[in-house]
């Protein structure tokens, strides 16, 4: 597993080939992301890496943890961010490094390799479409951390949830399970989009004016809504609350939701999220299946943008546009209640 990432630590000799033709400013793309456990042994101290000064009660961690373990302790979210690099190294036309906040490899082990390979100016492409502390500022904070002396200056490339190329590859998912529950006879599926709950202060200092989060996925399931062609209700939700029970987060939660709905059948739309990783596969496919088993409700989830071909050409052309400017520093702050790290 290791010596596969080393891969990823050595330029791309395609991409190389090609390096007379920097994108824009860039001479090399970083694909920034999460981390997950590789096995069972990973599982906790990757979840200690997660929630190090966030007050996250043990219980929940063991629980989580559990939902780990069922799968072998092994999270989707590393082979897919591997297939997501490969599908870019064609299209990105600079070498594609790969790297993470809270598991290997680590974003400061691949930024040192980046400066021995002479890296100067790095597009930095998070995992995260969304505004928000934990989908973009908690970036920033990596970014600010990894980037070393002589070493590549790190641009993080701006959110992307209403662009055209992430609305392209959603809808192309939503139409195929949309289609999967018509096959079945249920032609008349409530869009139900859902996006990682956070702290309801977190929420509030979203974004310059606040709200900045839930209003970019509002849009963003509006956008997907009007590329299916025709006027359909849709719902957004939320999913994987974490936290002490006491701090309100937002609401409803998806399961809670499908438990109240009088939808015919529904298809639920991960908008929140870049990947099927554990908490689509688990909070999804897993509990919230099982929920609507019990409901005898007909439900079918759409694919994550993954490796869409759409999806993937977005990339390049966020690096084709004009360098973004830093959103400011009182921009999607850590919560107060937050105690910092
Ligand atoms: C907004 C948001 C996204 C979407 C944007 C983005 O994609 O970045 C996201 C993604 C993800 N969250 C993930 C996993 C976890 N998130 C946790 C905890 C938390 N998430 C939060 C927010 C978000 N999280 C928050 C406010 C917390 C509370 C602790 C804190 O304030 O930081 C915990 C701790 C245990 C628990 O309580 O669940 C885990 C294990 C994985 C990896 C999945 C895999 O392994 O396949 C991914 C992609
Ligand atoms: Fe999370």
């Amino acid at each position: 597993m290791r010596s596969l990432d080393r891969t990823y630590l050595q330029k791309d000799p395609r991409a190389s080939r090609h390096r007379v033709c920097h994108v824009g400013t860039y001479d090399a793309l970083l694909v920034l992301s999460f981390g997950g456990p590789e096995g069972p042994d990973d599982v906790l101290p990757f979840l200690e890496n997660v929630v190090r000064g966030r007050g996250v009660p043990r219980e929940r961690l063991l629980e989580v943890a559990e939902h780990y373990q069922s799968f072998g302790g092994i999270s989707p979210i590393n082979q897919q961010n591997r297939d997501l690099v490969e599908a870019l190294r064609p299209v990105a036309g600079v070498p594609v490094y790969w790297g993470n906040r809270n598991w290997h490899p680590f974003g400061e082990d691949v930024v040192r390799q980046m400066k021995a390979d002479g890296v100067r100016k790095a597009a930095v492409f998070a995992t995260s479409a969304f505004a928000g502390y934990s989908s973009c500022r908690q970036y920033h904070e990596d970014i600010a951390r990894i980037s070393v002396d002589g070493g590549p200056e790190l641009v993080k490339m701006r959110h992307y949830g209403e662009h055209p190329g992430f609305v392209a590859a959603m809808a192309d998912h939503t139409r195929a399970a949309l289609e999967w529950l018509a096959l079945r006879g249920h032609d008349d599926a409530r869009l139900v989009f859902t996006a990682h709950s956070i702290p309801v202060s977190m929420a509030e200092t979203a974004g310059p004016s606040g709200g900045l989060y839930e209003a970019q996925l509002r849009r963003s399931a509006e956008l997907v809504g009007q590329a299916l062609g025709r006027a359909r209700p849709w719902d957004l939700v939320w999913q994987s609350r974490s936290g002490p029970p006491q701090v309100p987060w937002l609401e409803p939660d998806v399961c809670d939701f499908l438990r109240k709905t009088d939808a015919p059948s529904v298809v639920l739309v991960p908008i929140g999220f870049v990947s099927d990783h554990m908490e689509v596969i688990y909070d999804l496919d897993t509990e919230a299946r099982q929920v609507a088993g019990e409901l005898g409700l007909p439900m079918e989830r759409a694919s994550t943008a993954g490796t869409h071909p759409r999806f993937v050409r977005m990339v390049r052309e966020l690096m084709d546009e004009p360098e973004p400017r830093p959103c400011p520093l009182t921009c999607c702050p850590p919560p107060r209640s937050r105690p910092q790290a």
